[in-house]
């Protein structure tokens, strides 16, 4: 059984907010899954639904062969969460925050070695209220490794993070998943899923947009992606010519380079030809698609490249750093609120 399957999930809160709308998806043993989607889109309301903490209107879903509607508790031990907007208590050092979280799993790790594997280590007996953005990052990152986890839930996880703490999270993030550890990962940092991330699910509206490895989901839009003409001299009216073609979706002139979206390969040969027949061209630029341009077609978002510090609203329900289900909030399931907290993050 996979550790994470869902079927035809629906999340639909007072009010009649669709968070969730007839949700499947599994994810492999040892797998990293990146889950994507804009602000609104019902990922937060997925993990929390994924952690027992949202009850789903309809449909199923069973993680580590448990299914969550049911006794959840001794589940939620083997799952490691790092939360968007997680909170950390200002006067517990680093090492008494993980002596917390390996009480609350009855785990028998050494915070030392956590503290140092998260890079850490001579910070161990500061108190967290003096720490640093990337330094709490990384402390709520051990928190969730406490247990060595079966299933890590990772939001956000690269969040101020400085370069090298990336590149350090990611090659954690990939030996343990090379030792099994199953890893569900969600981000708007979108070079940061497409780094780490061994499949995509892309999530609109509630609604399950994409879902393949991002080769896959590239060649797919190859199909439709855009096409870019230098042009020695531009004709008079080209654009307009343009747009009245079968399958273009789009054509813009920016001084002498033309960019035309089409809905297919066959529409690009035809922009060539046309063009070619009217003007002088000097070059032909047909770029793989994006990270972003796969977002962005698929969610019908625009994203702004994953760097410039857009404010996304916090998800992560239960602000339980560790996964320990020892002292989180939880998050209400009566659509009055979720027990969410916002953050600032680099997002799309
Ligand atoms: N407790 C709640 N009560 C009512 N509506 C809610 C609740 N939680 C979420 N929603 C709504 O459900 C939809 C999906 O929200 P969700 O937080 O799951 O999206 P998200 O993809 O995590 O967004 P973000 O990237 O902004 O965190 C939104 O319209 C949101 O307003």
């Amino acid at each position: 059984m996979s550790p994470l399957e869902v079927n035809s999930l629906r999340k639909e809160f007072a009010g009649g907010v669709l968070a969730v709308d007839d949700l499947s998806f599994s994810v492999d043993e040892g797998e990293i899954f990146g889950f994507l989607g804009p602000n609104g889109a019902g990922k937060s309301t997925t993990i929390n639904i994924l952690l027992g903490y949202v009850a789903p209107t309809a449909g199923r879903a069973t993680v580590l062969g448990q299914d969550v509607s049911g006794e959840f508790a001794p589940t939620r031990k083997r799952i490691g969460v790092l939360p968007d907007g997680y909170s950390l208590y200002d006067r517990l050092t680093a090492r008494e925050h993980l002596e917390w979280v390996i009480r609350t799993k009855d785990a028998a790790d050494d915070p030392h070695t956590i503290l140092e594997r998260v890079g850490i280590a001579d910070a161990a007996d500061r108190r967290a209220g003096g720490f640093s953005k990337g330094m709490c990052q990384r402390l709520a990152f051990g928190m969730a490794l406490v247990g060595d986890p079966d299933l890590l839930v990772l939001d956000e996880p690269s969040s101020g993070l400085d370069p090298t703490g990336v590149q350090e999270l990611r090659a954690i993030i990939q030996e343990l998943a090379a030792d099994g550890t199953t890893v569900f990962f969600s981000s708007h940092v979108l070079s940061e899923v497409e780094a780490v991330c061994d499949r995509v699910a892309i999530m609109s509206g509630g609604r399950l947009v994409a879902l393949d490895n991002i080769e896959a989901l590239r060649d797919d839009l190859e199909q439709s992606s855009q096409i870019r003409l230098v042009l020695e001299s531009v004709p008079e009216s080209i654009t307009a010519d343009l747009a009245q073609r079968p399958a273009i979706e789009t054509v813009a002139l920016e001084g002498s380079e033309l960019r035309v979206d089409c809905h297919d390969a066959a529409a690009k040969v035809d922009v060539v030809r046309h063009v070619d027949e009217r003007a002088s061209v000097a070059d032909i630029i047909s770029e793989p698609a994006s990270m972003e341009e796969l977002f962005n077609r698929y969610t019908g978002d625009v994203p702004d490249g994953g760097g410039s510090g857009d404010v996304g609203s916090g998800s992560g329900g239960s602000g339980d750093v560790g996964g320990s289900g020892g002292g989180g909030s939880g998050a209400t399931d009566d659509g009055t609120g979720d027990g969410r907290q916002s953050s600032t993050e680099v997002s799309v």
